[in-house]
């Protein structure tokens, strides 16, 4: 269950299911209700000991009509009910209004603040305001419960779908947006509970089932998955392993680039040297040992250096600085080799507006800031106050640079330009917030080049199982590289824990990696 939806994509295989004649849209509402429930129960299983008091805020739309569903099947359970409405009962959608009726058959229907003003001795509050129909800011009684959740006056709030007010695709609200203590979604996740500041308004994340056939669009969004083992096993030669060529910076500068190199050799590449300029040769080679090193001084040795066929990938970038990498960029990139470009090498592209050759064997995998010189525009557009999420800016991104996009955050996108696009959320049970250390970028970089650089072909599900292809400077292909890397990458922070920092990352590989294959 890896795909996760807009809200477009979520109505349209709801309609599909409907007019297939499997499901209709109130046996849906009724499962989303009763799924509701469940996740309460198991979330605070202390509620289910004996029937609490609950306050359940429906608005104008479905949203409001599973919050009906939740009322009548608490107050089944013997809960005392109260149920704030936003909007009429004329004015609700089919669903939603026969729900209201069930509900008004047993209970009262009160105006939004009277509900919120009586909450403060509440078990759980339901937020069954808005869910992805939510189109605009929120105003009076439901901002206000926006503002009073997001204080932090209520406790135990349980959001159905969304937290009120938050956008479901950027996961950014929309003016304010309520917070909760769980959210509960149906069939599949969508963007914006994984983006931005949607996890903190999630709080905790349940998916539930509700029975939902329609297969999903093939051009989804997808999550990050751990990656097999077989895809990762070493084999052979180190020669079949793969040479990776890390571009190092001068004098006082080759700390990020040999981090970076670390995790490439980690990662598993057989070989993997550093392209030092004279002036850093020493200070390299008195910190290293099974990495290599060869002396890059210009655009001339690289050139030279790059004869080797074996040499299945570059990273640029990393303590590179800004004139060297705008000198062996164009090099770099002449002959299609697979090339991370991160750091000073993402500089360097944006000072020559991305002009430079860029290929599919590209892998760009910027931060914030370098997302914002290398796309100002798609950047803005997905900033705080922009329509566009960071999905489609990565994605928008890739095809404009024909390249891998990998644009980082705890909610690291990336996107290949024939519009594939991946998600790593490090929040909820992936968390990893000690990857905020200077570094950590550099150590990515070095696993994504690594990975490039091994000499064997990724494994796909009809191969998997079998030999792995050998075929020298054959590595995994970029998308597959970017998306393995950062689930690895995260995978190490995870197992160290507290006091990370990036020169642990490259250490922590061996356990993630005997993990995947234990
Ligand atoms: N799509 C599906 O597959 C399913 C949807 N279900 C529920 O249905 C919800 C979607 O229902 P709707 O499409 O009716 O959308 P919502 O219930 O999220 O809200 C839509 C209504 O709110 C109004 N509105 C939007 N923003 C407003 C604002 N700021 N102030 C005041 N009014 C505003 C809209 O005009 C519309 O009337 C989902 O979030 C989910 O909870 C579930 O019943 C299960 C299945
Ligand atoms: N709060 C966080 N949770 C999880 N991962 C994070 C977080 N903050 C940053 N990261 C990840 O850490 C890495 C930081 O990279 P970068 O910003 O380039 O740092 P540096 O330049 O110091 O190496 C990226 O892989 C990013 O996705
Ligand atoms: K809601």
């Amino acid at each position: 269950m890896t795909e996760i939806l807009t809200s477009a994509q979520m109505r349209a295989l709801e309609a599909r299911e409907i007019e297939s004649g499997r499901a209709t849209g109130r046996a849906l509402m009724e499962r989303a209700g009763r799924g509701v429930v469940a996740a309460l129960l198991a979330h605070w299983p202390a509620l289910g000991n004996q029937p609490g008091k609950a306050v359940v805020l429906c608005g104008p739309g479905n949203n409001g009509g599973d919050g009906f569903v939740v009322a009548r099947l608490l107050r089944n359970r013997g809960w005392q009910v109260a149920v704030g409405m936003l909007g009429t009962a004329e004015g609700l959608p089919p669903d939603a209004r026969a729900n209201h009726d069930l509900w008004r058959s047993m209970g009262r229907v009160a105006a939004l603040d009277a509900v919120l003003a009586g909450c403060a001795g509440a078990d759980v509050i339901i937020d069954a305001l808005f869910g992805i129909g939510l189109s605009r800011p929120l105003e009076g009684a439901a901002r206000r419960w926006a503002e009073m959740s997001a204080a932090g006056l209520a406790a135990r709030v349980l959001a159905i779908d969304l937290p009120s007010g938050l956008c479901a695709e950027r996961g950014q609200p929309i003016g304010v947006a309520a917070r909760a203590a769980l959210t509960v979604s149906f069939h599949r996740p969508k963007p914006g509970h994984y983006l931005g500041a949607g996890p903190d308004h999630c709080g905790a994340l349940e998916i539930v089932d509700i029975g939902i056939q329609a297969p999903c669009p093939e051009a989804v969004l997808r999550r990050v998955e751990r990656p097999a083992a077989a895809d990762l096993a070493k084999v052979g030669h180190k020669f079949d392993n793969g040479h990776a060529l890390v571009l190092c910076g001068g004098y006082g500068r080759s700390g990020a680039a040999r981090l970076a190199a670390r995790a490439a050799l980690r990662i598993g590449a057989g070989l993997v040297s550093l392209g030092v300029p004279g002036s850093a040769q020493m200070e390299v080679a008195a910190q290293i040992t099974a990495l290599m090193m060869q002396r890059i001084e210009g655009a001339e040795d690289l050139a030279a250096a790059l004869t080797d066929r074996r040499l299945g990938a570059l990273c640029l970038g990393p303590g590179l600085g800004v004139a060297r990498a705008a000198e062996l960029l164009p090099v770099a990139l002449a002959d299609g080799r697979g090339c991370v470009l991160d750091a000073d090498a993402l500089t360097a592209l944006a000072e020559v507006g991305l002009r430079a050759p860029l290929h599919s064997g590209c892998v760009l995998t910027p931060h914030g800031g370098e997302f914002a010189r290398l796309f100002p525009d798609l950047a803005e557009a997905s900033g705080s106050g922009g329509e566009m999420s960071k999905v489609e800016a990565t994605r928008q991104a890739a095809v404009r640079a024909g390249a891998v996009v990998l644009y980082k955050g705890p909610d690291t996108v990336i996107a290949a330009p024939d519009g594939r696009a991946f998600l790593h959320a490090a929040c909820y049970e992936r968390a990893a917030p000690w990857l905020a250390t200077a570094g950590s970028g550099d150590v990515l970089a070095g696993m994504i080049a690594g990975l490039m650089a091994r000499g064997h072909a990724p494994l796909d599900a009809a191969t998997r199982g079998h030999a792995p292809l050998h075929a020298a400077a054959q590595g995994h292909a970029p998308l597959n590289a970017a998306t393995m890397a950062t689930w690895l990458h995260a995978e190490a922070a995870r197992g160290f824990g507290p006091g990370l920092i990036a020169e642990d990352l490259p250490e922590a590989l061996p356990q993630v990696l005997a993990g995947l294959a234990g």
